[in-house]
């Protein structure tokens, strides 16, 4: 068998910093989209783009440079994306990630570059992600897709009101030991069914919290 990177997972906050694609095709326009969802500095550098490049470029929510990639491009970006149908632009944005030190996202071949687009579910500030290494990218959508149907949008309200109640927790009076044994709890509850099921949130908080008061009080 090859020996293939061992990728370190990391969850990026891209607000504000530089990221250039190039090549403004259906796949730059996807790595694009997802750089704008996260409030990135987007420029593109790419000759012709998608309808959605035109519109987004149109409503001023990012920099497209029509032309062809010139070294000199990745200057002051965090990341760079190669997403040209041009063997020799590829490898020229390649050279240039390298020679900069601009971490590289190698649309056209997973060994090529130092970092992979997962396929992701989100729900709110819970993120699942998963990546095949460039083995099967539909295998990494068809297991996002089955996380899409277990992970409903529930766990978005779920996940926010865990973190109010754990901060409850850590903020209350009571000693160490009986937070710890709290914090144990804060997954034994009914809220997420309950949640599931369309109650309100506060008041689903508000019956945890009781609880979680008693952990905290009584033991
Ligand atoms: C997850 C996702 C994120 C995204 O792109 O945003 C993503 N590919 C997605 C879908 C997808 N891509 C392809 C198909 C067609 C079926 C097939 O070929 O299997 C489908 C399926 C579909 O569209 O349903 C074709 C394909 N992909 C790559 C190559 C080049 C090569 O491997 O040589 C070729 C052949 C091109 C050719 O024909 O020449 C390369 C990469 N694609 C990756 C990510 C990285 C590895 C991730 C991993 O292995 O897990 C990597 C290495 C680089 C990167 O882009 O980061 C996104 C799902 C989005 C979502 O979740 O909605
Ligand atoms: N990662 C993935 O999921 C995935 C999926 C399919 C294909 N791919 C790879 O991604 C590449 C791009 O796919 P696509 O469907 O967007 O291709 P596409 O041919 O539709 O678009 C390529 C874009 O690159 C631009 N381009 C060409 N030469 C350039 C240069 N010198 N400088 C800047 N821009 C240049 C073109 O003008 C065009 O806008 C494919 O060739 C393939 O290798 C990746």
């Amino acid at each position: 068998m090859d020996k293939h990177p061992m990728y370190y997972p990391i969850m990026a906050d891209v607000a504000d910093a530089t990221c250039v694609v190039v090549g403004g095709g259906p796949i730059g326009w996807r790595k694009i989209a997802g750089l704008l969802d996260c409030g990135a500095r987007v420029v593109v550098v790419s000759p012709d783009g998608v309808p959605a490049l035109e519109a987004a470029e149109r409503d001023g929510k990012l920099v497209w440079h029509r032309r062809r990639f010139r070294p000199g491009d990745l200057a002051g970006a965090a990341l760079a994306f190669a997403a040209t149908n041009d063997e020799a632009a590829n490898a020229a944005v390649r050279e240039e990630a390298r020679r900069e030190g601009v971490l590289l996202n190698a649309a056209y071949g997973a060994d090529q570059g130092d970092f992979l687009v997962p396929s992701v579910v989100r729900r709110g500030r819970l993120i699942l992600a998963v990546t095949t290494g460039g083995a099967s990218p539909k295998l990494a959508r068809r297991i996002a897709g089955e996380w899409e149907r277990t992970y409903g949008p529930e766990y978005e309200a779920y996940t926010e009101l865990l973190d109010r109640l754990r901060g409850r927790v850590l903020s209350s009076e009571a000693d160490a030991e009986r937070k710890l044994l709290a914090l144990g709890e804060l997954l034994e509850t009914d809220a997420l069914e309950r949640l599931r099921a369309g109650a309100p949130p506060a008041e689903v908080e508000a019956d945890c919290m009781k609880l979680l008061q008693s952990k905290l009080q009584n033991t």
